[in-house]
């Protein structure tokens, strides 16, 4: 049997030589290790289709032991074997290394102690030395050689026509299994190759259609507030379901605009009256709900669609916003009107809603300012 671990430095595997005298072409070595290493079968665990293949060789040839060797960098590795119970070898100690250098032929070597190539090797089935080899090449389509499939005996001996033509079957069916492992292979990464490209698409398509949610967002709202601008309200408008979701109870309507806005500014200059008016959109989000609709719809006038909202919740959430408003951490005091009217089912966000609304704030501004006004006049069916 051989031990790899008492390989002596002198008999260590030089890559471009196996043994002395013999030098491998190292482009075509490279290109049949290449080959072989596409198959992704070096180092894997037993398999029955492979193992049944040594068993039918030892049948048919009658020998004690069978492998199928693939010749690796360095050694050969036995990817099903019967009667040998090392799974690999050095390279050096391959007769199978000679057998692929002529691969479209079976190779027999009589007695391996006989033959001055063969006889450093010790290959050992139950403790007797190997003196028998015969050996067909695997190769792959594109003619590399891998390994072979072989028979060995602790005899010197021979192998009938028969036997001959039953290995070469063998290896013929081997070779098979190995494409087909190779083949499944290629198709898994194929697969993964597809999967991933999906992946990608898929990611693309999510992050187009985020930076397109974020268009249109920025499309519809206002920069300095956050609020909906008046592009939003035009295209909510034009939204008949939403429009019928906003109306299908009675609703109403507030517009809030700040007081002396203008004094604000010629005061404390636009920036300051840019945080003023962040600090009326911050207390206008704070006191509504979640379906509620609020727009930049002027300069410094805001406009809520409160829906499912009677006029006199309309008108408490109008004082709270108010209050609000002049609570807000300023250097200035800052105050808000409120002009507030109520709208009935089906009259989708009606013009006359809204201009009473108006009208109310108008009522709001006269009156002193900072304060809610509520149309209270009657509906015109
Ligand atoms: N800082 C700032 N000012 C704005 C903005 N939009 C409009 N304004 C200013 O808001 C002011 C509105 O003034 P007016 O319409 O005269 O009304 P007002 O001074 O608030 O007076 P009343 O509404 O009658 O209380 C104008 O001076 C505009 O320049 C903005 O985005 N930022």
């Amino acid at each position: 049997m051989v031990n790899l671990r008492h390989r002596s430095p002198t008999t260590a595997f030089r890559p471009d030589t196996l043994r002395a005298g013999h030098v491998l072409d190292p482009v075509r070595e490279a290109r049949r290790q290449a080959a072989l290493e596409a198959y992704h079968v070096l180092d894997t665990r037993p398999e029955q289709a492979y193992d049944d293949i040594v068993r039918l060789a030892v049948t048919i040839c009658a020998t004690p032991g069978a492998l199928i060797s693939l010749i690796d960098h360095e050694r050969q590795w036995f990817k099903a074997r019967l009667g040998v119970d090392v799974e690999q070898t050095p390279r050096s100690h391959a007769v199978c290394d000679y057998a692929i250098r002529t691969p479209g032929q079976l190779l027999v070597v009589g007695d391996t102690q006989a033959d001055a190539r063969f006889a450093h090797i010790d290959i050992r089935l139950e403790g007797k030395p190997m003196r028998f080899y015969a050996g067909m090449p695997l190769r792959s389509p594109d003619g590399h050689a891998l390994g072979t499939v072989c028979v060995v005996d602790t005899v010197p001996r021979d192998l009938d026509a028969k036997q001959r033509e039953g290995l070469e079957v063998l290896a013929r069916q081997t070779q098979h299994l190995l494409e087909l492992r190779r083949y499944a292979h290629q198709q898994r990464r194929l697969l993964a190759e597809r999967e991933a490209f999906a992946q990608g698409l898929e990611e693309a398509r999510a992050d187009l259609q985020r930076r397109n949610e974020q268009l249109q967002h920025s499309a519809h709202h206002d920069q300095l507030t956050g609020l909906m601008n008046r592009v939003g309200l035009a295209q909510l408008r034009e939204n008949t379901e939403a429009m019928a979701r906003l109306t299908r109870e009675p609703y109403s309507l507030m517009l809030i605009d700040v007081d002396h806005f203008k004094q604000v500014n010629d005061r404390h200059g636009h920036l300051l009256g840019d945080r003023a008016l962040q600090a009326v959109a911050d207390a206008v989000e704070r006191s509504i709900r979640g379906g509620d609709v609020a727009v930049r719809y002027g300069g410094e006038e805001i406009l809520v669609v409160l829906p499912s909202t009677r006029l006199a919740d309309a008108a408490e959430v109008a004082e709270r916003l108010r209050l609000r408003v002049t609570q807000a951490a300023l250097p200035f005091s800052l105050t808000v009107s409120i002009g507030v009217a109520g709208g009935e089912p089906g009259t989708a966000l009606a013009e006359q809603v809204f201009d009473r609304a108006d009208q109310a704030l108008y009522r709001a501004k006269s009156s002193g300012r900072n304060c809610v006004v509520v149309d209270d006049t009657p509906l015109l069916g």
